[in-house]
């Protein structure tokens, strides 16, 4: 299995929890730890480097000129190219080595905010999975153990490490514009206020779609509308 670290608290939490699991061996498994240097500053790849010394992960990092081509491409919003162009160098490195499997470090309020930015900024109703099979690299699986591990108690591990983890390290992140997905974390923040557990219901609406309520749906890229068959009845 790849774990992929960032260097961010979620991917070196993820990668301590593997490494715990392995001690344990109660079950069997063989862990490669990688991070892909997207054409970090030489300092951010130092922090990140010293991170995993410090929390003995050893890291293969290989390089990928991602932040650049994320840039050219995609100009003023280029997070969803870059996370795009991560995943596939991600899956290509751990097939190199040997891995079925490539695991993030995507956490509960990930997964929540990821509902909301497709229903307010898509117009559609989409989850993050908690598991899937890659398209296009063949027996690969993606997966996310920390599916439903809230943000605040990963910054809570962090804390009590004593280690100083990266944000995503690109201009974009730093001048916090060009992504939604912070403006989306303080919109949850503020529902929070009037609406009692906003982030299980918005959890649990993707267990709970009624199908016979459904206006339209996509399947293997095919679009489906409830009028397709309303005269069959
Ligand atoms: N440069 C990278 N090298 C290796 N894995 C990465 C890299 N960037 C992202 N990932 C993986 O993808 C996951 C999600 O990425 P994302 O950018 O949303 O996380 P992050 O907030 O930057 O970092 P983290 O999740 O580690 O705190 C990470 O947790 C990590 O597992």
């Amino acid at each position: 299995m790849a774990v992929a670290i960032s260097g961010g608290k979620d991917s070196l939490l993820m990668a301590k929890l593997f490494q715990e699991l392995q001690r344990q061996r109660q079950v069997e498994l063989e862990l490669e730890f990688i991070a892909m240097d997207p054409g970090y500053h030489p300092n951010i790849k130092e922090l990140l480097i010293d991170n995993c010394k410090h929390l003995q992960i050893p890291l293969h990092i290989f390089e990928a000129d991602i932040f650049k081509i994320a840039q050219k491409i995609a100009g003023d919003y280029p997070c969803y190219m870059c996370a795009k162009m991560r995943r596939g160098a991600l899956y290509t490195k751990a097939q190199e080595m040997g891995c079925n499997k490539l695991a993030l470090g995507h956490h509960f309020d990930d997964v929540i905010e990821t509902t909301m930015l497709n229903l307010l900024c898509a117009g559609s109703f989409k989850n993050m999975l908690p598991k899937l099979k890659a398209k296009n690299f063949a027996g690969m699986e993606l997966i996310r153990p920390l599916y439903l591990i809230k943000e605040k108690d990963i910054s809570r591990f962090t804390g009590y490490c004593g280690i100083w983890p990266l944000n995503c390290a690109c201009m974009v992140a730093a001048k916090k514009i060009g992504n939604k997905r912070y403006e989306i974390k303080a919109l949850i923040e503020d529902l929070r206020e009037n609406f009692q557990e906003v982030e299980k219901s918005i959890f649990r609406a993707g267990h709970n779609v009624y199908l016979d309520s459904i206006l339209g749906w996509k399947k293997d890229g095919e679009h489906h509308s409830y009028l397709d068959h309303y005269d069959d009845e």
